[in-house]
């Protein structure tokens, strides 16, 4: 049905009043009652100023298309959303530039917006939600509830031992990744304040879990904590649609974690001198550290406490992330320093952006060359052809593609790790034996030890994510992030989380549609009966089948982690396959992808080229890391026969010459 625009804008005026009513007297409920029993989700760091005023925009719309929907009795309605409701503008281009934008825009000429910070997600498969358009999925197939996130917690994902021969290396390089990628807006209220779900509350976004009666960790709770995800308007040239969520990173693979994905964080992480990162020296040490900050924005500190700055608010969410950061931060400033002395005449900003772009590429060499076959084995890796060629530009840029993130890999894919990730890890010696073992609450949010520890410990930290082993893909999630996550973090009280219950409501919170459905884009048969799911191991299919009824009840992460990997690879055949196609996009549809040869004033030199793709991830550690030797493949453990150590002397690093101006 088409809605004129003059009703439309009448309508859309009207619900911005209403909202903005009930909204003030909530805050004002919220700020007077400051109850401290009342505690907020501590996991609200995908915020910006941007995404709380596109929120706020497709509240609107959604309130609209409710109250429409109701009156006409149909969700199909077309029609575009009033200038002034519209979050959305093309953005002007500077012509001509050889860097990427901070915020991801102008990549694409044309669609100067795909990508950017602070855009929806896009979608594989068409949401489902309740109503069509923005409640959460709930309904089960024999139309009663889908089961508890937590009773599915409990039954599919309860922990189990096991370890592999991929290394934590592998697996935290992924987490660095998914932040380069993805960080999805959480909903804040009109201030700016984290919502405070408690479980009595009545706010349509809190959508939280209660705590079942076979919980016997959580006995104690009455629910978990759970406000939704901010919205967003679907489209960029705003039509009116369904509730999408809203990404405050860049989309594409541009190091956001590091450089950040607005310009004031941007600027915060440089020193401006010589191209170089803001960095702590130690007078007589040879490697940098991350920048620190003092409170009070730092998670889980005393008042005298420090934590780091860096491109992203997650990089502190565990010491083996926040040693990855420090690896590439300090591979920024090697660069930058050989570069300046290459080229003399080149100031800061110069120095700066083409170290940037340097950085950029080599990350992108080592996750196209190196991460992702291990991720989805060589057969999908070769059949989306993602390898990068071994002598030639890549010449197939194709500005009609839009890179950006589909929500399911946000709500899904990418979080395969959750279920890889040891209960207890370990630092490692420079002859990698493995000392001091920390449980998961203890890397969790660590920085002042990470700190405090000296600078020894950080060392340690990356010798400890080459040399050990994660769990090998099943279902299975650590104890402490299944049944205890968070415990005692928030506000000194007893409340806790389980992660795959938040995956589990987050995908129902964004309408993921059910696994059923991917399976059978991703060229597995959609199962009539649960006897279907033929690339499930019986142990596991047993596990689904005692908490859903139906196959087509089954969320997204739940069936997909439980699939026999792929071969020589780590997750299932659906996982693979939105991998797949995600990071196809992510390539043809990215101008600055550093192979692309198409245009010579943004791409590097052939003999340029050359020099990134004698890059590798054993290099970069070999030049971060106190370490003389480092297994041959650094995403797997080291092994006498089949992965021997190796002098890093004899691993390959790029010249820098090449970049000399003459
Ligand atoms: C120490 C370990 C980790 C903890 C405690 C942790 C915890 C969390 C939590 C609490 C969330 C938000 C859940 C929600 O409310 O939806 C999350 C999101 C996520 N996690 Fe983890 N995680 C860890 C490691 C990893 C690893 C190793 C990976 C992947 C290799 C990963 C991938 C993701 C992804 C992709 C998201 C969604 C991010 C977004 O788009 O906003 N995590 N994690
Ligand atoms: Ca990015």
């Amino acid at each position: 049905l088409n809605i004129s625009p003059e009703y439309l804008s009448r309508e859309f005026d009207l619900m911005a009043e209403t909202l903005s009513s009930t909204d003030s007297i909530k805050t004002l409920k919220f700020l007077q009652k400051k109850n401290p029993g009342d505690f907020v989700f501590p996991v609200s760091f995908g915020t910006s100023k941007a995404s709380i005023s596109i929120d706020r925009k497709a509240t609107i719309q959604l309130g609209v298309l409710k109250k429409l929907s109701h009156n006409i009795g149909t969700t199909k309605l077309n029609g575009k959303i009033p200038k002034k409701f519209c979050p959305f503008e093309q953005v002007q281009c500077p012509t001509g530039s050889r860097y990427r934008s901070i915020d991801g825009s102008c990549n694409n000429l044309d669609q100067t917006w795909f990508g950017m910070a602070n855009s929806p997600y896009r979608r594989m498969l068409p949401p489902d939600y309740d109503d069509n358009f923005d409640s959460p999925r709930t309904k089960a197939a024999n139309g009663g509830s889908l089961p508890n996130p937590r009773t599915i917690a409990i039954n599919v994902h309860e922990p189990n031992f096991t370890t592999s021969s991929t290394n934590n290396l592998f697996l935290f390089f992924g987490q660095a990744l998914d932040h380069d990628v993805t960080s999805i807006a959480s909903a804040l209220n009109i201030n700016g304040f984290p919502i405070s779900c408690t479980c009595d509350s009545k706010n349509p976004i809190c959508f939280n879990i209660p705590v079942p009666e076979e919980d016997f960790s959580n006995r104690d709770q009455k629910c978990f904590n759970f406000p939704r995800s901010a919205a967003s308007i679907a489209s960029f040239d705003c039509e009116l649609g369904h509730r999408e969520q809203l990404n405050t990173v860049t989309h594409f693979i541009d190091l956001s974690y590091l450089y950040g994905s607005d310009i004031q964080n941007a600027l915060s992480t440089r020193a401006f001198v010589r191209g170089f990162l803001l960095a702590v020296r130690i007078p007589g040490v040879k490697h940098e550290f991350l920048p620190f900050r003092r409170n009070p924005f730092c998670h889980r500190m005393g008042p005298t406490d420090r934590c780091f700055v860096t491109g992203d608010a997650r990089s502190e969410s565990n010491s083996f992330l926040t040693a990855i950061h420090t690896v590439f931060l300090r591979q920024h400033n090697l660069i930058a320093i050989k570069l300046s002395k290459v080229n003399p005449k080149w100031n800061d900003e110069q120095l700066f952006q083409e170290t940037r772009k340097i950085m950029i590429s080599i990350n992108q060499h080592i996750i196209y060359n190196q991460w992702i076959p291990v991720l989805i084995g060589r057969e999908i890796y070769e059949k989306y052809q993602l390898e990068p060629f071994s002598n030639a530009f890549f010449m197939g840029y194709d500005k009609t593609q839009d890179p950006g993130l589909f929500n399911e890999m946000a709500t899904a894919v990418l979080r395969f790790g959750h279920t890889l990730i040891k209960h207890q890890m370990h630092k490692a010696h420079t002859n990698y034996s493995l000392f001091e073992k920390s449980t998961t609450d203890q890397f969790l949010f660590a920085s002042p030890k990470y700190f405090k520890d000296g600078i020894e410990t950080q060392e340690n930290y990356m010798r400890g994510l080459i040399a050990e082993d994660c769990y090998i893909p099943s279902p299975a999630v650590n104890p402490v992030l299944n049944h205890n996550l968070f415990e005692g973090f928030v506000g000194g009280g007893t409340h806790r989380f389980s992660l795959p219950a938040l995956n589990i409501q987050r995908g129902r919170d964004h309408g993921l549609p059910s696994y059923n459905k991917y399976r059978s884009i991703c060229g597995l048969k959609k199962a009539e009966f649960f006897d279907q799911f033929t690339n499930i191991k019986p142990e596991f299919l047993r596990r689904i089948r005692k908490v859903y009824n139906h196959p087509d009840d089954v969320d997204l992460w739940v069936g997909a982690v439980s699939e026999i990997p792929v071969k020589g690879g780590i997750i299932g055949e659906t996982f693979a396959c939105i991998f797949a196609e995600q990071f196809k996009r992510l390539k043809i549809g990215d101008r600055f992808y550093y192979e692309n040869g198409q245009d010579p004033s943004i791409g590097f030199k052939f003999e340029q080229l050359k020099e990134i793709k004698k890059f590798s991830i054993e290099r970069l550690i070999c030049n971060t890391v106190n370490i003389d030797k480092v297994q041959k493949n650094a995403f797997f453990v080291p092994h006498n026969i089949f992965n021997p150590l190796k002098s890093c002397d004899n691993i390959s690093d790029m010249d820098l010459e090449k970049w000399k101006e003459f």
